[in-house]
């Protein structure tokens, strides 16, 4: 190992998640530019940032549905930076969506079942599951951690849009992930859900960790202990929740900017 490559793998060790100079060009335009960021195991961070500052194109790279332009990836110390988002996911990534991606006819129980088997080694198995077997016992563990026990063999078409949105994280927390990536997870939700939403996400176990992208500050700051706050495609601010909701300049930028 080169000197260089010591150095950076120092940097790296005992992080998470470590973005290096990651920019994304689409043609003339940089959604993102030379982000660098560093989050520990367990940790959980806000990115928050007006429309178009590059939050969900950040993700997209994380995740590996976007292959950055410049700049590396690691995870958990190795470098992902070209690597498939299925090999992100066998690693133990995991992300959620804006646009929900549920078996609608399906219940809340063979959604999450179907979830845990995915991410199995016996996925493609053809033997018919057992309630009894560890993967049934799997899904019924994480319906609980996300409040829809009495939910559990209802349809999910039936089920109202908050629950739907609970039923995502479960589906995330399916197959021991070390790390999650919730895309403004508390989207659409009423006061009440919201306040379930931020129960969950709190009693996650604790070595797992987080990016949330939220909209809705009094969320995203009572789930997390670090922002990273985007403008214009860059890192524009980082501090604890309580910095991030005095810095006049955040104030003035995010918070009183008109921001959708
Ligand atoms: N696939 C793409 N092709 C071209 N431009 C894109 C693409 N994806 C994103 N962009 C542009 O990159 C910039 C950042 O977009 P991005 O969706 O990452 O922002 P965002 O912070 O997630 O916004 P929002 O809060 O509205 O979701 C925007 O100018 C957007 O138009």
């Amino acid at each position: 190992m080169n000197s260089a490559a010591m150095a950076s793998s120092q940097v790296s060790a005992g992080n998470a998640l470590e973005l290096r100079g990651i920019t994304k060009r689409f043609g003339a335009l940089s959604a993102i530019s030379d982000v660098t960021l560093s989050v520990r195991p367990g940790e959980r961070r806000a990115v928050l940032g007006s429309n178009g500052a590059g939050k969900t194109t950040l993700f997209n790279c994380i995740t590996g549905d976007f292959l950055p332009t410049a700049g590396f990836i690691r995870f958990f110390g190795e470098d992902v930076t070209v690597f498939p988002p299925h090999e992100r996911i066998r690693r133990g990534l995991r992300r959620t969506y804006q646009i929900s991606s549920l078996f609608t006819g399906l219940s809340v129980l063979d959604n999450v079942y179907l979830a845990c088997r995915g991410v199995s080694r016996n996925r493609f198995s053809l033997l018919r599951p057992h309630r009894d077997d560890a993967l049934m016992h799997a899904a019924s563990a994480l319906i609980d951690a996300v409040h829809l026990t009495a939910d559990r063999d209802r349809i999910v078409g039936e089920l109202a849009y908050g629950q739907q949105r609970q039923l995502e994280i479960a589906l995330a927390l399916s197959g021991a992930p070390r790390f999650i990536l919730f895309d403004e997870p508390a989207a659409g939700l009423s006061p009440t859900e919201r306040r379930d939403l931020v129960a969950i996400l709190t009693s996650l176990p604790s070595h797992i960790g987080y990016i949330i992208i939220e909209h809705d500050m009094d969320v995203a700051l009572r789930v997390v202990e670090s922002v990273t706050m985007m403008h214009n495609g860059r890192i524009f601010k980082e501090g604890r929740p309580e910095e991030i909701e005095d810095d006049p300049e955040v104030q003035e930028l995010y918070l009183g900017g008109g921001h959708g």
